[in-house]
């Protein structure tokens, strides 16, 4: 039996490009991850079978379009592996359709917990490969800590971080779908006259006080410097987010964003003891469904020991 945990993920900055012509946006893309955390478990099975628990378990799909159960036939076929055999359990922690990467943080879990199962070896090369066929976001969850991606995102550099850094998550009843987020960016930009295709929008780059915020470990430069392309399109679709920020910045959170394609909120706070008491608040407010004091940066993939 072999168990790993792995982190979900809140983009400190996301720069979108315009549209391509293979339907996807160039980022810029600075992934952080949280200790906010999914643990797969792979045990011997026959095919590839899955089960799921935790608070929102009935929203995860058991069948073959789950990221886990595609990311375990991938590694098999990888392989030339026939008949390949596990069982899949998610325990999940990592709210669903949130804009933190569950889906696929599952996906990069069930590469490493099967590759493990099955005693292949397979290099991080390799593994980063599969991930990126996957989807965009599952590179990012087997590296882990602060990463910039390029491309769609699956081109990854690591970036060095001074932490810990201390977050609030505020979790939104019900999700919002990725490609629908996109979608309205795009309309957005067609509607301010700007032009939404990557020969009118210009390839987003880093910004460097946000880089050298994380590197130097301060969080008031930090909170100053986040930045999501996608917040505004997320809160076309979803406008009382705007209700969840303002309670979060009330409550003596340093900064407020929408993470990735949301709905979850993210808020960055000045140490673990605002943290919590951010969270109270917002749980306090009826702004959302529930809220999570976390810290990170934190560590990709990994097998638990035992
Ligand atoms: C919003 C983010 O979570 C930020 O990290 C990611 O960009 C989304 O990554 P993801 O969920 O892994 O997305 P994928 O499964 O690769 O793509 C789902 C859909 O999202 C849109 N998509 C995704 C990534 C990207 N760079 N441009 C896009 O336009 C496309 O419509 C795509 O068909
Ligand atoms: N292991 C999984 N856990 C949760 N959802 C999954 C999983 N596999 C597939 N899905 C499907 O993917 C959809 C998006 O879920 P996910 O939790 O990955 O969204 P997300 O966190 O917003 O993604 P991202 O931040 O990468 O854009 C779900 O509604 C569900 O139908």
């Amino acid at each position: 039996m072999i168990t790993v945990r792995v982190p979900a993920k809140v983009n400190v900055q996301l720069g979108v490009g315009g549209l391509r012509a293979d339907g996807f946006h160039d980022l810029a893309n600075v992934f952080f991850a949280v200790a906010l955390a999914d643990e797969v478990t792979a045990t011997p099975g026959e095919g590839v079978t899955l089960s799921c628990t935790g608070p929102d378990a009935a929203s995860v799909p058991l069948d073959a379009t789950n990221l886990a159960a595609r990311a375990a036939r991938l590694l098999a076929a990888h392989h030339g592996l026939a008949d390949p055999g596990v069982h899949l359990h998610i325990a999940k922690a990592i709210p669903v359709a949130g804009g933190m990467a569950g889906g696929s943080a599952d996906g990069a879990a069930a590469l490493v917990a099967c590759d493990a199962l099955w005693g292949l070896d397979t290099p991080l090369e390799t593994l980063l490969e599969l991930a990126a066929e996957l989807g965009s976001d599952v590179p990012f969850a087997l590296l882990g800590g602060v990463a910039l991606g390029r491309g769609r995102g699956e081109i990854l550099e690591p970036l060095p971080v001074a932490g810990p850094f201390h977050w609030v998550f505020a979790v939104a009843d019900g999700g919002l779908s990725t490609p629908a987020v996109f979608r309205e960016c795009d309309r957005l930009r067609e509607e301010a006259g700007t032009g939404s295709s990557d020969r009118e929008v210009p390839t987003p780059d880093a910004d460097p006080a946000l880089l050298a915020a994380l590197a130097d470990g301060d969080p008031v430069a930090l909170a100053a410097a986040l930045a999501n392309d996608l917040q505004a399109a997320a809160l076309s679709l979803r406008p009382a987010l705007a209700d969840t920020l303002r309670a979060g910045t009330g409550a003596g959170a340093l900064a407020a964003l929408v993470s990735g394609s949301g709905p979850t909120c993210a808020f960055l706070t000045k140490d673990a003891e605002s943290a919590a008491a951010v969270a109270e608040a917002l749980i306090a407010s009826g702004t959302c469904r529930t809220a999570h004091a976390t810290h990170g940066p934190v560590p990709g993939a990994a097998v638990l020991a035992g």
